[in-house]
């Protein structure tokens, strides 16, 4: 195993390398917790805290607050990133709700202060979290606006390139871990013949996978949509490309790899993705299996940083694609509705983990 990454740093183990990408991610999402901030604000949630005498379960703020009872869920994980920085969750929000309600001689408290300075246009262009908790049961609108951003984002050609440089980065990084096998992750790969690398993207992780895995090279496919498979030069890195859809069919191998796929996803949505890679996959005798990769929220619970991390995508993929991250009980709950027979987490990668579900 080489572990010396770059002279001027001397020895960076991968452990170092994986936190150093959860610190970068820190940073990257920091925003969300102004935003997160700003959201509870708007809301008049210090004000109902308040009013309840220094803490109140979900459920109630809900209720005092008018708020749609569907968007319980997703207040729980907005109140869980700004209670986590707090060693006492109950304690930190009777503090911040003290602080914003009824700071002394402030007379109206903070609120409005943080309203000013935590406004869309310094937190986060066009976005506002608060009228997505807002908007009527049911209707789904906030996030097809959600949606909508971030289609328009993605139109955006330079946002779009930007987008696929850091999935092609991300892959060639996770993939240079597993790949070395140094964490014991080079054994997701060992006894397969065939693998379907599915939204596979630029196919850095499929590339990978093949080059350090000539038995699974024979036969290793990425399923990507048309416009993809189109802007992709043919014979690019040995990795077959196929145009597809993975909502109707996902060609046979014994395994699937899906990275950073599902948690773009609704669950109803992960069900109907996830039945089509187990229609496609071999038998569980013959080693068939869907390895997913992406975040298990509460799979580092002696680390509070990376928990921190965990949270930051959580509310990040809630604000901007409009599905959370999942913990393992909600991961747990997909694979049965899509029929799986188990699972198994690895955490291997930092704050992410690798899933291997079975047939
Ligand atoms: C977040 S990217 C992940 C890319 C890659 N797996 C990685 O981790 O770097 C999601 C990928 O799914 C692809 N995708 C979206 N909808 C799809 C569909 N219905 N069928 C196949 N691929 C799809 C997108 O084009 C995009 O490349």
């Amino acid at each position: 195993m080489d572990d010396n990454r770059g002279s001027s740093l001397g020895t960076v183990t991968d452990e170092e390398l994986l936190q150093a990408q959860a610190e970068l991610w820190n940073h990257v999402f920091a925003y969300t917790k102004s935003m997160s901030l700003r959201c509870a604000v708007e809301l008049g949630i210090p004000e109902a805290v308040h009013r309840r005498g220094g803490s109140a379960p979900v459920s109630d703020l809900i209720a005092d607050l008018c708020l749609p009872p569907s968007r319980a869920p997703y207040l729980r994980r907005l109140m869980r990133l700004l209670a986590h920085a707090e060693p006492d969750a109950a304690y930190g929000l009777t503090l911040l709700s003290r602080l914003l309600v009824s700071a002394p001689g402030a007379g109206q408290g903070l609120s409005p202060f943080a309203l000013a300075m935590l406004h869309p246009i310094v937190v986060s262009p066009s976005m506002s979290l608060a009228s997505w908790f807002r908007a009527a049961d049911g209707t789904g609108e906030a996030r097809v606006a959600f949606a909508a951003l971030w289609a328009v984002a993605k139109e955006d050609r330079e946002f779009g390139a930007a987008f696929n440089d850091a999935m092609a980065c991300d892959g060639r990084f996770v993939m240079d871990l597993i790949v070395r096998g140094d964490r014991g992750a080079g054994d997701l790969f060992r006894g397969l013949t065939s693998l379907v690398d599915v939204g596979g993207g630029s196919g850095s992780a499929a590339k990978a996978i093949a080059a350090a895995f000539p038995h699974v090279n024979a036969a290793s496919w990425r399923l990507e949509l048309p416009h993809v498979v189109a802007s992709v030069p043919p014979g690019d890195g040995g990795v077959e490309f196929v145009a597809g859809d993975m909502f109707e069919h996902v060609p046979k191998a014994d395994a699937v790899l899906l990275k950073w796929i599902l948690h773009g996803w609704g669950d109803e949505e992960c069900v109907r993705i996830l039945r089509r890679c187990r229609e496609a996959i071999s038998t569980r005798e013959a080693g068939g299996r869907v390895i997913v990769m992406d975040l298990v929220v509460g799979s580092c619970p002696a680390d509070a940083r990376a928990t921190e991390t965990q949270l930051l995508w959580d509310v990040m993929m809630m604000g901007v694609v409009g599905s959370p991250e999942r913990d393992e009980r909600e991961w747990s709950k997909i694979f049965d509705d899509a029929g799986f027979s188990g699972y198994k987490i690895l955490p291997l990668l930092g704050i992410r983990s690798v899933i291997e579900v079975y047939p």
